[in-house]
């Protein structure tokens, strides 16, 4: 059979109304890596036109030409590098003048009242009272900058016009934090105004969890413990902890990954139908299914989890250091970089089904992927056939690198005697669409611009989210175990029999 042509994806989507979108920490990673790429993205796709007008603040000293040519160098550099290794294309050096024409910049301190009178002044020049305050700022600014904003009255929403926040992570570095953030934010705006982002909410295929699950009949009928044995998420990493040790020190994998990607990904998998596609019924759902993980004592959450960390090895044929090696990290650091995880959720539909989770740095492979065992065929009827065990059905939903689903079935092999083959049925979103580079903040801009909030966290998902981390973070206080694995290994042997004890083993990795 031939293989599918890819078809242009035809987006209904209209273009975002006029507003200012103010980048508070300009000058950071976050701004040129991802969200210039991707504002560069929409202006191509044609969602945010001349009238979105953006406004880097930060205190560096830097005119508005320095600061787009800072930006420009940048996104030219990385388009030309992605250029070099496959067939996108370069920097189209008019489409960027396009964008580049309405960037601006304003030299100030989040904590000085100068920089919010600006940034005042910038709003009442822009011809429209839309604006939307991007905080890529470090997390101790989140609650300041906040206050400062609402001291200032630039929280105010005038009839017909709208003021919005977004918040990067981390959000807090526990419940108790967590918990303090809400109630700092909450205090000077409403919760249609906040638009916490979770990255992994930006990616297509997770997204299209949703639509699988809910537009396809078929899906719902085995959705549940009657059929679904197990659940595995995996967020494996090549990288390591990169320039971010001092960071990371005091994150570690499961602060960084759990409560937020990973249960994203859960939840996309767990919740029940919402009533609608609309922010209320989508976090709503989202939100009881996290609440519904059960909280494990001490002991169960020491024996229930595990944790790792990077020694020197190999990744893609190159030698790495070890964690303890890395720029800003202690030589005694007993932080994790890997953890593996089994939580139960504590509902109808996912009563003893375990879910396993893993995350770690310096893996084998780069790859991020939900897999869905089922539980396998009755075995009788196979008996006299000399087949000794049934293999179970899987769904691989792939999120990252490749992004696509597929279904792992039992064939027969051709030939006289009946024996059986695990085959695939797939999709793979490549094959089938024609996808534009992005870097999955395009959905999250736009949305936050149109003010969809589905895509985004509410307070009370956030709370769920550490609620649910905080037994393990309890368990391990003081220094729990942690496993040596080498770089270029898929974790520590101990996740191999958190899995193995229960007589399962790990989807193994791309
Ligand atoms: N980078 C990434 O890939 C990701 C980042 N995030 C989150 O995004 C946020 C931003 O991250 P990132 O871009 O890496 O951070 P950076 O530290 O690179 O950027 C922060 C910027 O704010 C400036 N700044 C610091 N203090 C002040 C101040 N008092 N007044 C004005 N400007 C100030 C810094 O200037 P200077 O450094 O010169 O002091 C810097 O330019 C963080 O919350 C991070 O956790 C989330 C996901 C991915
Ligand atoms: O938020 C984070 O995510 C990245 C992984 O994101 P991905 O889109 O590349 O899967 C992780 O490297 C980083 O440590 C973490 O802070």
């Amino acid at each position: 059979m031939a293989k599918p042509k890819a078809t242009k994806t035809q987006s209904t989507a209209t273009k975002a109304p006029a507003a200012t979108l103010f980048l508070f920490g300009a000058h950071g990673d976050l701004v040129q890596r991802l969200l210039t790429p991707a504002l560069y993205n929409l202006t191509r796709d044609g969602l945010v036109g001349a009238d979105l007008k953006i406004v880097g603040v930060d205190h560096n000293s830097v005119t508005d030409d320095a600061f787009r040519d800072k930006l420009a160098n940048f996104v030219r550099a990385q388009a030309a590098k992605k250029a070099a290794k496959s067939d996108s294309q370069p920097l189209d050096e008019a489409l960027w003048q396009k964008l580049a024409k309405r960037i601006s910049y304003i030299e100030g301190d989040f904590l000085e009242d100068a920089t919010y009178e600006a940034v005042a002044e910038r709003i009442r020049e822009s011809g429209t009272g839309n604006a939307v305050f991007y905080l890529a700022t470090s997390p101790r600014f989140f609650s300041v900058v906040v206050e400062r904003l609402g001291k200032s009255g630039l929280l105010k929403e005038n009839e017909g016009s709208f003021r919005r926040v977004v918040i990067e992570k981390p959000f807090g570095h526990d419940l108790a934090s967590a918990r303090e953030l809400n109630a700092q934010i909450l205090a000077v705006m409403d919760e249609r105004q906040i638009f916490r982002i979770d990255h992994y909410l930006g990616k297509e295929t997770v997204q299209n969890i949703l639509v699988s699950r809910f537009s396809n009949a078929l899906f719902e009928s085995f959705w549940n413990n009657h059929y679904i044995d197990h659940v595995q998420i995996t967020a494996a990493e090549t990288v390591g902890v990169e320039d971010r040790g001092s960071f990371y020190e005091t994150t570690g994998a499961l602060r960084d990954m759990v409560p937020n990607h990973l249960f994203q990904l859960l939840a996309m998998v767990a919740m029940e139908p919402p009533a609608a596609f609309g922010a209320d019924a989508v976090r709503g759902e989202k939100a009881k299914v996290i609440g519904a993980i059960r909280p494990p004592t001490p002991a169960q959450a020491r024996a229930n989890s595990v944790r790792g960390q990077y020694r020197a090895g190999t990744v893609n044929g190159e030698k790495v250091p070890g964690y303890k090696s890395e720029p800003r990290v202690a030589r005694s650091s007993t932080t994790e970089t890997y953890v593996a995880l089994k939580v139960m959720v504590d509902n109808w539909r996912w009563a003893g089904v375990p879910f396993y989770l893993r995350t770690g740095k310096r893996m084998s492979v780069r790859d991020t992927e939900i897999v869905i065992y089922f539980k396998p065929a009755p075995y009788a009827q196979f008996r006299n056939l000399g087949i000794d065990r049934m293999m179970p059905n899987y769904l691989v939903i792939q999120i990252q690198p490749d992004e696509g689903m597929w279904l792992a079935i039992q064939a027969k092999r051709p030939g006289p005697t009946v024996e059986m083959e695990t085959v695939q049925l797939g999709f793979s979103y490549a094959d089938v669409f024609e996808m534009q580079p992005s870097t999955g903040y395009e959905t999250l801009i736009y949305d936050c611009l149109i003010g969809d909030q589905t895509l985004f966290q509410r307070a009370d998902n956030i709370e769920n989210g550490w609620a649910a981390v905080q037994p393990f973070l309890d368990a391990w206080a003081g220094g729990g175990t942690v496993e040596p694995y080498a770089a270029g290994k898929d974790g520590p042997t101990a996740a191999d029999d958190l899995l193995g004890r229960d007589g399962r083993s790990w989807h193994s990795l791309a």
